[in-house]
């Protein structure tokens, strides 16, 4: 995929008020098109001001996020999925390595512990999904947990939704052009939590906090807390620094946008760093990565207007399905995703840099 510009050395992340796309005029809504289209293209992150989620929604939370990470470690070990390649449930810390999603192999499991919960096959009863795609969730006995985290989808998806109709107008399509690629989209909610040090000691450079990887669907949705860690690779082949401005959301473009879009538009490679203060002590973070991927079965092959005169597509169309099993393989069941060698190649050339 595309690479992030840096001026400088440094990369900016643009920070984007999309309130007026509700209820702002139509000159409102072609600039904020225009701003994400610019962004897209230049760096593939954006900071999304003016969502319109309470701060009280992200606080409760949070909450459960603590609730849940603070159990002791055999309680969420319980709470595993029957095997790996079931994207829900635990994961307890060292058991995954994402840059082997894009075929690069890792010397350390990432350091990260995360605790899934997505789709159901059972929240479209009238489809006859496949449950082997669309798991059932599993869920701990915490008082309150499930409550704030399914309201914390309701809202990081419905996010989601609108930011794809601000995609399809800036891609001069109509505004519900994504809908039948998404109408029962495969979302997936990862709640991530990078230990603090008297549970994990912070083992050299090649210590992980997250591998590097692209992200798989079309959108995600990154709640984080203001705590370095999250990096992300820019075309001068340096890592950058991100940290969420306050107030703010941070989104990031999936492979399957860039695959729509020729590349044109960028899924852009990003890393955790085991966190840590500015004195360099280990410190612990937290996330949540809404991910919004499609449906299983929708065919993803480049828009016609992204395809260059007389040229070919510079990916064969495949299903959302199909991807994600690749990514998946890689970075959940260890198997290295051979199907991503530019991907691969870049981020050899950025670790021996
Ligand atoms: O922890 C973060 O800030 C990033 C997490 C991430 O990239 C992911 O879950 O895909
Ligand atoms: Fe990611």
């Amino acid at each position: 995929m595309g690479r992030a510009m840096a001026a400088d050395g440094v990369l900016e992340v643009p920070v984007i008020d999309i309130s007026a796309w509700r209820d702002g005029g139509e000159a409102d809504r072609a600039a904020i098109a225009a701003q994400v289209d610019d962004a897209a293209r230049t760096v593939g992150f954006l900071q999304i001001r003016g969502h319109g989620i309470p701060e009280a929604t992200a606080e409760a939370f949070a909450a459960a996020l603590d609730a849940f990470f603070g159990l002791p470690l055999e309680e969420k070990k319980a709470l595993r999925p029957p095997s790996p390649g079931i994207n829900r449930g635990y994961t307890p810390p060292r058991t995954e390595k994402l840059s082997l999603s894009l075929g690069v192999a890792a010397a350390a499991e990432d350091l990260f512990e995360a605790f899934n919960v997505g789709s159901q096959a059972t929240d479209f009863p009238d489809l006859d999904l496949p449950e082997a795609h669309y798991p059932a969730n599993i869920w701990p006995s915490l008082p309150g947990f499930r409550e704030a985290v399914e309201e914390w989808c309701a809202v990081a998806g419905g996010l989601a939704r609108r930011l794809t109709e601000i995609f399809a107008r800036a891609l001069g399509l109509e505004e519900g052009y994504f809908v039948p690629f998404t109408d029962h989209s495969l979302d997936v909610l990862r709640m991530v939590h990078y230990p603090p040090p008297e549970e994990e000691t912070v083992t050299g450079r090649a210590q992980m906090g997250m591998g590097a990887h692209t992200d798989y669907g079309i959108v995600t949705v990154l709640w984080a807390d203001r705590v370095p860690g999250l990096q992300i690779l820019g075309g001068d082949g340096a890592w950058h620094d991100v940290l969420p401005e306050p107030g703010c959301l941070l989104v990031n473009l999936g492979d399957l946008l860039a695959r729509w879009t020729n590349d044109q538009w960028l899924s852009t490679m990003h890393r955790v760093l085991p966190p840590a203060d500015e004195r360099g002590r280990a410190v612990r973070r937290r996330s949540a990565a809404y991910f919004h991927d499609g449906n299983w079965d929708a065919e993803i092959s480049c828009l016609p207007g992204c395809v260059p005169d007389g040229g070919e597509p510079l990916h064969p169309p495949t299903t959302v399905g199909r991807h994600l099993a690749a990514k998946l393989a890689g970075s959940r069941a260890g198997r290295l995703n051979a199907d991503s060698p530019r991907e691969a190649a870049r981020l050899r050339a950025a670790e021996d840099g």
